[in-house]
């Protein structure tokens, strides 16, 4: 157990220590007709039919978890906020499951009852982007699966999406596995996979399947940056959407144009620029916007749902909003640190303090990208919040001291993003309270098939769920969070908005600055394919597709005449093809090779009697070089004209 300081907040939630016996607990004697003890939504399996089940597969180090979620908890007196309504209702958990959402609940006895009053009860965060212990750049990231996910809980966050990143070299079951093996021991909260595609070929494919059909994988991403390690090139990207498309799976991108940030990182080089600032000035805006757009035309010709992850700016953004006013199945993340800072650290005098911030796409040097980006959430052309959560310590970004190319990449936001969202978003009233809980972690359920598991608060839901106090304030400080890192990018930003109670699987698991968790009690969240709120209306559309693409086929008689044969290769050596290298034609047919009048001889041959001059104004061999003569001295003397 950590006990760390808790945020200054309005009155605390009253925690009362339930009774010894098993009676219902006083003020709950009538009954409340209205609530259901089933879940009330069903468990699907999606189209079509997976192996993979929609709900967990319990890991083995989640015994003791077992035990201990028979605790009931009661939340009383607050305002249960989903994304699509508020409501003042009591909730009900037993056995890590929401059992009752209502008024007057019959409650048995044993029930530890938490006053929620003027507060707001809400579903857990998920966080759709971390990079837990990863492997980059030459080191490891400081946030393994333990300090990541208690960070993630004490900031209010209940699920995480991880990336298995294999490298070129290692197969995608190996990586997942390892992936697996590292989480299941140590995580705190459940968490699902997503896994990066860093080289394409045939067995690349098959894994995809296995992965999808097998191991609860439903997305996949691409590197578009980073040549020589992750990133694919536009044919490959082109297979793996195509091969999401097959599979059902989300087709993920992390957008921006490697090749021509190379050739900028060698001129900043040239300029004598090593600093964190050369990170930034060879990452330009219109390399991700570019990147994007890419992306979106790969994703739509595949007819493939494309997740575009840490939308770092406007334009990317932009990009992402065109496509679907359009239609297109598109969904865009910004992080925590695209909404919550911003690009002019990395012109700051202290070298640890700008290197801290780089990550890629870089933060734009814009006050306006962060607003900008909020705005897109508030109006849905971009759905979710991330955070790409990626710690390096100060003697591991030092890598790069004397070279910006050699920092490792990333940023923390684990424990901050619901804050910052509330912060940002809601206390500056483009948010409402119901968006906030979309754009941090409905619409991520709905999007990774993990819904209405995750990402709401009803009956037969998870019981993972925040005590939110929205007069809560805090000032962000890298001396007093969670993070393994020893930097925190939003230091000093003062946040409005916190949680002050974080249940996960049932268990209070944070309470007003005291953490409670126990290593290795996440579970693993098995996502299957073809979501629903991706999925439903690309299928119908395959349909519509393929009926209007019968109704232009032509039906014609089939042509019964000649065909060249081609005896020798046609070069494309000459500006026009001469007749040299004309195909022979297979029959007398007088224009079979479209130049000549006169047939072939009887041995295939040119005719010579033919002549290889035209009255039609071009030559065949006008780009030839003509050999001219000056007549200097013409027969019958020069002309007198003009000329
Ligand atoms: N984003 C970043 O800078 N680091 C993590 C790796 C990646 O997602 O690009
Ligand atoms: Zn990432």
């Amino acid at each position: 157990m950590t006990t760390v300081p808790g945020p200054s907040s309005s009155p605390k939630p009253r925690i009362v220590v339930p009774s010894a016996d098993n009676k219902p607990s006083s003020g709950s004697t009538k009954k409340d007709t209205s609530s259901k003890t089933k879940p009330e939504f069903i468990v699907r399996t999606n189209y079509p039919e997976s192996n993979a089940p929609l709900g967990v597969s319990v890991s083995k180090f989640s015994k003791n978890h077992i035990l201990s979620s028979q605790h009931r908890l009661l939340i009383k007196g607050g305002r249960v906020v989903n994304d699509d309504g508020t409501t003042f209702a009591d909730v009900f958990i037993e056995e890590g499951i929401i059992k009752q959402v209502g008024l007057n609940l019959i409650i048995p006895g044993g029930t530890k009852t938490i006053d929620a009053t003027d507060k707001l009860v809400m579903p857990g965060g998920i966080d759709t982007h971390t990079h837990l212990e990863l492997a980059f750049m030459g080191t490891r990231a400081a946030d393994d699966f333990y300090t990541g996910t208690k960070a993630a809980i004490a900031g209010g966050t209940t699920t995480i999406l991880d990336f298995v990143i294999p490298t070129k070299e290692q197969s995608l079951i190996d990586a997942y596995n390892q992936w697996r093996e590292r989480a299941d021991s140590k995580i705190c909260c459940d968490y699902g996979l997503h896994v990066a595609i860093t080289h394409w070929d045939e067995q690349v494919g098959k894994d995809m399947e296995i992965l999808t059909k097998e191991k609860g994988v439903n997305s996949f991403k691409v590197f578009m940056a980073y040549p020589g390690t992750f990133m694919l090139a536009d044919d490959d990207i082109y297979q793996v959407f195509a091969k999401c498309r097959e599979l059902g799976a989300i087709a993920m991108v992390h957008a921006e144009n490697g090749s021509v940030i190379k050739e900028l990182e060698k001129e900043m080089s040239k300029l004598g620029i090593t600093g964190p600032e050369g990170h930034l000035l060879s990452r330009p805006e219109k390399l991700e916007a570019e990147a994007t757009n890419r992306a979106i035309m790969i994703a739509e010709q595949t007819r493939c749902p494309l997740y575009v992850v840490h939308v770092m700016s406007k334009t990317a953004a932009d990009k992402i909003q065109e496509a679907r006013l359009k239609g297109q199945v598109v969904f865009g993340e910004p992080i925590a640190a695209s909404l919550g800072t911003d690009g002019s650290q990395y012109f700051n005098k202290c070298w640890h303090h700008a290197a801290a911030h780089v990550m890629s796409p870089p933060l734009r040097n814009d006050a306006t990208t962060a607003p900008y980006l909020m705005d897109l959430l508030a109006n849905g052309s971009l759905s979710t919040t991330g955070t790409d959560h990626c710690t390096f310590n100060i003697n591991q970004k030092a890598l790069g001291k004397d070279d910006f190319r050699k920092i490792p990449n990333g940023v923390n936001g684990i424990e901050e993003r619901l804050a910052v969202v509330w912060t940002k978003g809601v206390e500056t009233g483009k948010l409402d309270i119901n968006q906030f809980v979309a754009v941090t972690s409905s619409n991520a359920a709905r999007i990774f098939n993990i819904y209405p598991k995750k990402g709401r608060i009803a009956v037969g839901s998870d019981a993972d769920c925040l005590i939110w106090d929205p007069k809560a304030t805090k000032t962000i400080s890298a001396s007093s969070h969670h993070q393994a890192c020893d930097f925190n990018i939003f230091e000093g930003l003062h946040c409005r908005g916190l949680p002050i109670i974080t249940i996960v699987d049932g268990k209070i698991v944070y309470d007003n600055g005291q953490l409670n968790v126990l290593q290795g009690s996440g579970k693993y969240l098995h996502t299957a394919c073809y979501a629903d709120s991706v999925y439903q209306k690309l299928n119908k559309r395959e349909i519509i597709r393929e009926q209007l693409i019968k109704q232009q086929h032509i039906e014609r008689e089939p042509y019964t005449g000649d065909v060249i044969v081609i005896s020798k290769p046609v070069s494309n050596g000459d500006a026009k093809i001469s007749p040299k290298n004309q195909a022979i034609p297979s029959s007398n047919e007088p224009h079979a090779a479209g130049f000549h009048n006169r047939p072939a001889t009887r041995a295939g041959a040119r005719n010579l009697f033919d002549s290889s001059f035209t009255l039609s104004g071009d030559q065949w061999d006008d780009a030839n070089l003509r050999k001219t003569t000056r007549v200097q001295q013409p027969p019958g003397g020069q002309s007198k004209g003009l000329w």
